[in-house]
């Protein structure tokens, strides 16, 4: 995975939605924390990997990989708004299961929101990064998967989504 070309796409985006907006210049970093809890959340609602009540499966991968890459869009935002995009992600999870990562992923969330620093940074990418390892998916099928849904986030704004 190339991920300086990641960050600069996401340089881009950001970018063209705070124009579109006006909203150049505001801080929005809680507003990016929380969007990225809420896209945790429903990457974890696709998975049902914590539905110990239910015996209904998982989505369909594909729908699965999408939640995924809107997380790693807002977590590159925050890198970039942190000053903190040369980091580079580890991919291997340790071992542990998919509803632990989430949560392990969430702590470094609000750690991080908590303290803007490169090393909460860099846990919080790990871990995500980590997560998508567990679910399965391969650092280059998660770069195929973010450019795709850049490109959608540029035609949404263009359609006045
Ligand atoms: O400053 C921003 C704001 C948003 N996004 C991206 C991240 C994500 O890929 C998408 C927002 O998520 P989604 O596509 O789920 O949007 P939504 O408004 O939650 O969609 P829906 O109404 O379909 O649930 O926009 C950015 O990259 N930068």
């Amino acid at each position: 995975m190339n991920i300086e070309k990641l960050f600069d796409m996401q340089r881009g985006l950001d970018r063209y939605i705070e124009e579109g907006h006006d909203l150049a210049g505001k801080n929005l970093f809680d507003q990016k924390v929380l969007a990225l809890l809420v896209e945790i959340g429903e990457l974890a609602n696709e998975t049902r990997c914590f539905k110990f009540w239910s015996t209904k499966g998982p989505s369909e991968r594909s729908v699965i990989l999408e939640e995924f890459v809107d997380g790693v869009h807002f977590i590159l935002s925050l890198g970039i708004m942190g000053g903190f995009d040369q980091a580079k992600p580890s991919f291997e999870a340790g071992n542990v299961d998919q509803a632990q990562q989430f949560i392990l992923v969430m702590e470094s969330v609000h750690a991080f929101h908590k303290e803007k620093i490169k090393s909460n940074y860099e846990q919080l990418m790990n871990r995500y990064f980590e997560l998508g390892d567990l679910l399965g998916f391969s650092p280059d099928e998660v770069e195929a998967a973010y450019i795709a849904k850049n490109e959608v986030n540029y035609e949404r704004q263009k359609s006045g989504y």
